[in-house]
């Protein structure tokens, strides 16, 4: 399997603190990894030095062959990767739909006056952007929301406008940083079946971040563990679930309650 995202030696320090160690590795096109590790273990850290967010102290970041080490988050939505957020960001006066077509919109490069132009001639005429707007609804299963103020939103539902909303910067690989938090037990499951169905039916590549055990084992093919920034394990389900030094550091501790 080709690597659509790499990671090469990736540190990230914050004054004395290294809270990622010389991390690598490889998502294949097409494959689902989490990332995992007991709290303070550097996850977000990385989510965020790996998507632009923070720059790295040493490292690099290829998407697809190309170099986008540090690279604002416009930039990489541009060439690829988009993110969800362990918090939603919407605008929660406005619609579901509406904030999917912000969305949409802003993942088009440009000043305002150059959208207008794009809009007016067609490019983004308003029932090419509805239709964009119905695929990504479809996907998330969220039609009957549409014109639903997305701040009135029970907070599964607006989790996964989070993830519509990065579907909406047609990303090759998603980067999701703890999409099970507070869900419930049907949420999950919900969510286990939309993860399959990204992977599946609109060949995604994602990056989970993510502590919930049970969906992780589940879904992710391969899993890399964190513990203090370093790199302990990384491996299939059945042989991270096997690692002594995993179980001691993460699945054996008393907050793993998820499996
Ligand atoms: N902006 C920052 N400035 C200083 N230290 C930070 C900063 N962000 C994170 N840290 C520290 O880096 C370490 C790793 O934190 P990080 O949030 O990446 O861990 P995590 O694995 O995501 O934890 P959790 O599972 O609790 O979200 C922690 O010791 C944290 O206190």
């Amino acid at each position: 399997m080709s690597a659509m995202l790499e990671i090469h030696g990736l540190s990230k320090q914050f004054g004395g603190l290294a809270a990622v160690k010389d991390l690598s590795f490889q998502v294949g096109r097409g494959e689902i990894v989490g990332l995992i590790g007991p709290n303070g273990a550097g996850k977000t850290t990385a989510f965020n030095t790996i998507s632009g967010v923070l720059p790295p102290t040493r490292g690099r970041v290829l998407l697809d062959g190309k170099d986008v080490t540090g690279r604002r988050p416009s930039a990489i939505v541009a060439s690829g990767p988009a993110r969800t957020f362990q918090s939603t960001t919407t605008f929660s006066e406005e619609t579901v739909e509406k904030n999917i077509e912000f969305a949409l919109l802003s993942r088009i490069e440009g000043s305002a006056p150059q959208r207008l132009m794009r809009r007016t001639h067609g490019l983004l005429a308003p029932q090419a952007l509805a239709g964009e707007v119905d695929k990504i609804l479809d996907i998330v299963n969220m039609q009957a929301w549409r014109e639903v103020p997305a701040g009135t939103l029970a907070y599964g539902l607006q989790k996964k406008l989070g993830i519509a909303i990065g579907l909406a910067a047609k990303p090759s690989v998603l980067l999701m940083d703890e999409p099970a938090a507070g869900l419930n037990h049907e949420e999950c499951n919900e969510l286990t079946r939309l993860l399959r169905k990204l992977q599946k039916e609109q060949g995604l590549t994602l990056l989970l971040v993510e502590h919930h055990m049970a969906i992780v084992m589940e879904v992710c093919e391969r899993i890399v563990v964190l513990v203090h920034g370093e790199k302990i394990a990384e491996g299939s389900p059945e042989q991270i679930r096997a690692n002594p030094a995993v179980v001691e550091a993460y699945l054996g501790a008393p907050d793993y309650a998820h499996a």
